[in-house]
């Protein structure tokens, strides 16, 4: 059994794979790292491998106590990836995007493929169907817009994820739902539309925390998957013993 761990900027996300089958999922806050995974590996004795992908602030040395339990896989540029990368800043790609390029590479072969990943920020991720890693984008997230707003004006308020009425909102509320929820929306079909332009062919993998409530309101056909980023997780780590 493999607990695969993935440390974004706002939450952790941890499942338990047997294979490529999900045991369990778990989602929790940063302060909760030690007591959760404790908890987790209670529960699944026959975890023989931690493997981890952090982008927060959490370090190597969070997990090093493990070490007598289980084997530990902190994952970095230096490990084995399925894809070639053609960053210009190769050490300075997250992490979270080369295993999500290679979970991407490895259950789509031979084919473009695009992943969105909505989490704190919106990520892109481009590999092409020679498995050549080009690049994407990185935009804020949803809750971070919401944030944004409130956080560098004196009169926005600071509201709750909801549904815009129109995209002519008449109220000051109304008016911060449009532009943030529906100028999240606009933006990623607008980048999907330019992807098109250039690529006719291409698979879009959607992922992150705010997945379900984008996938419904895009107009392109897409793979919404939350779990993808773990599932690339285990499939990075597969992929590591196989060709290290
Ligand atoms: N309980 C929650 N706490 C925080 N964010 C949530 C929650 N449920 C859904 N979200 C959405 O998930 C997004 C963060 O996604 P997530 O994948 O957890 O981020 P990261 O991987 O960067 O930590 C936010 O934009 C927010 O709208
Ligand atoms: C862009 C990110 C902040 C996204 O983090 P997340 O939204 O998943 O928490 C992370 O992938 C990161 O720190 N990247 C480094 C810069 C880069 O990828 O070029
Ligand atoms: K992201």
């Amino acid at each position: 059994m493999v607990l695969t761990v993935d440390i974004g900027n706002t939450r952790i996300k941890a499942a338990v794979f047997e294979g490529s089958t999900v045991l369990g999922k778990f989602v929790f806050e940063k302060n909760e790292l030690e007591k959760k995974i404790k908890k987790i590996l209670k529960k699944f004795q026959n975890c023989s491998d931690l493997v981890v992908a952090s982008v927060g602030n959490i370090e190597r040395q969070s997990f090093l106590a493990l070490e007598k339990e289980l084997n530990i896989h902190f994952l970095t540029h230096e490990d084995v990836f399925p894809f070639v990368n053609k960053y210009a800043t190769p050490k300075t790609l997250g992490i979270d995007r080369m295993v999500l390029a290679a979970g991407a590479t490895l259950q789509f072969p031979k084919q473009n493929r695009l992943v969105i990943d909505a989490g704190t920020c919106i990520t892109y991720d481009f590999i092409d169907e020679f498995d050549h890693y080009l690049g994407g984008a990185i935009s804020p997230g949803l809750r971070l817009r919401y944030e944004a707003l409130h956080n560098y004006t004196a009169r926005l308020p600071l509201l709750a994820l909801e549904d815009p009425g129109s995209y002519i909102g008449n109220t000051t509320a109304q008016a911060i739902h449009s532009g943030v929820v529906n100028g999240f929306v606009y933006e990623i079909d607008g980048f999907i539309d330019e992807y098109r332009v250039r690529y006719s062919n291409f698979i879009i993998i959607l992922t992150g925390g705010d997945t379900e409530f984008l996938a419904k309101r895009l107009k392109n056909t897409i793979f919404a998957n939350s779990n993808f980023l773990l599932e690339s997780l285990n499939q990075t780590f597969q992929y590591k013993i196989d060709n290290d």
